[in-house]
């Protein structure tokens, strides 16, 4: 059997390294996935078993991140996709209006269909769900760092409680114990959701296990949404219906040869000990929030550092939570997050127009305004660096190399790992 031109499994993701995310799992199950940045106008950038519409509607008003998500599965289903997949952080990132149940609501409509489950659990990167709580490695998610998110602040970590609230449908859980008897015991829990009105379920997962139970399970379900982990199961049951073929060399990429460059938006735990891990040993430029409201020259001073220093440099506004509250009650929460989010994209062109060709992007959000500064359509995906971190590289004439990394995710080393593992010369 071998793989079909049309695609099979159509994604919307919530941001850009989710959108990744999901895409490394798929390759790692060897579909081969192709992640278009916005809502696409004309057909798919290349032939893939999977496309993933990288969207930045996280903390969109719920009225905008339905329309985006809405554009996208339209486009999607236009292309010839046969199941469609929601893709949101696994930590839940949400705020208080939304956008996780609005918008799994509005694709139900849209597609015809009464029901899905919510899965974000990760467990590769510690995200785990029992009886509808999410813990982040050994604590609850909301003990996790997540309650001091600058846009997302994830408060309460009961999921049916928090998409419940997110909700105008009933929401409901497929508990472990069900997910403990296997893809029948799982149908069987979802068939009584149903019956009792429930529309949206937050399904419990401890392992992969479980992940590709729920998968199995939901096989012929026309919406699954989650995190990147419930579909580990997905490949499988594309193959089994005689779909996908044994795809090898679903993560081959063209290699990029040039200069690179770090750029951390991110404030989570994991970026902030990245961040000071590098700092021991290279180059790094902070970028400070407040100078840049002041109109000081922060951007330039950036750009002549990182072509000034003869390798690659990591440039960040990453602070620590005591700082970014300081800023946020100098600036707005928002328009701190906008500020850094545009210097940083812009950095990111000034760069680019100068020959760097390498980049390596911390946090979801800020990965959004670089793809978007660098005028990327569309990103093939490769190899894993680190878990739910692929290498990509851009579908363009003079391709680029990227790394988008969720803020959480990856080893103290990440930046130099990925690095060498996106190509090119030392410099
Ligand atoms: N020093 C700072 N003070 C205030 N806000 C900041 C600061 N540094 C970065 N930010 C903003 O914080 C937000 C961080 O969000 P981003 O999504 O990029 O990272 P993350 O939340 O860690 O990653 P992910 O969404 O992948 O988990 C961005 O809007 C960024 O511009
Ligand atoms: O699921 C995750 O944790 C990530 O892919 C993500 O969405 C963070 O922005």
């Amino acid at each position: 059997m071998t793989s079909s031109s049309t695609p099979l499994l159509g994604v919307i993701a919530d941001d850009s390294t989710g959108a990744t995310d999901l895409a490394n799992t798929l390759v790692r199950g060897g579909m081969r996935t192709v992640q278009m940045i916005g809502v696409p106008t004309g057909a798919a950038a290349a032939e893939a078993d999977a496309i993933v519409v990288a969207l930045k509607s996280r903390t969109n008003p719920a009225g905008e991140a339905i329309e985006q998500s809405l554009q996208a599965l339209r486009w999607l289903k236009a292309q010839g996709c046969r199941q469609f997949f929601f893709k949101y952080c696994s930590t839940f990132d949400s705020t208080a209006d939304g956008n996780i149940g609005p918008v799994a609501e509005a694709l139900l409509d849209e597609l015809g269909s009464d029901f899905a489950i919510a899965c974000p659990a990760f467990p590769e990167n510690g995200r785990t769900l029992c009886r509808g709580y999410l813990f982040v490695g050994d604590v609850l998610l909301n003990e996790s760092g997540m309650e001091n998110h600058p846009l997302t602040p994830m408060r309460d970590p009961n999921l049916v409680r928090v998409l419940q609230s997110q909700s105008k449908s009933k929401v409901g859980l497929v508990r472990y114990d069900a997910v403990a008897k296997g893809a029948d015991g799982v149908r069987t829990a979802i068939a009584a959701l149903r019956a009792d009105g429930v529309r949206l379920a937050i399904a419990d997962a401890l392992s992969d296990t479980d992940l590709r139970v729920l998968g199995e399970a939901n096989a012929d379900a026309v919406l699954i949404t989650g995190g990147s982990g419930v579909a580990l199961g997905l490949p499988e049951n594309f193959r089994k219906a005689g779909l996908l073929g044994a795809a090898s060399e679903a993560a081959v990429l063209p290699r990029v040869e040039g200069p690179g460059v770090v750029l951390a938006g991110s404030v989570s735990k994991a970026t902030n000990g990245q961040v000071a891990h590098w700092r021991e040993r290279h180059p790094a430029l902070r970028i400070d929030p407040l100078a840049l409201a002041r109109g000081e020259p922060v951007v330039q001073q950036a750009i002549d550092f990182a072509l000034s220093a003869g390798e690659p440099v990591l440039i960040y506004a990453t602070a620590a939570p005591d700082e970014v509250k300081a800023v946020q009650q100098s600036l707005g929460a928002n328009e701190a997050g906008h500020l850094v989010e545009k210097a940083l994209g812009e950095i990111a062109r000034t760069l680019h127009a100068k020959g760097v060709r390498r980049f390596v992007v911390a946090g979801g959000e800020t990965s959004g305004a670089v793809v978007q500064a660098l005028g990327v359509t569309a990103l093939r995906i490769g190899a894993q660096i680190d878990p739910g971190v692929p290498a990509t590289v851009t579908v363009a004439d003079e391709p680029v190399a990227l790394a988008l990394k969720s803020g959480n995710f990856g080893g103290v080393d990440f930046f130099e790992k990925a690095l060498a593992q996106i190509g090119g010369a030392a410099r």
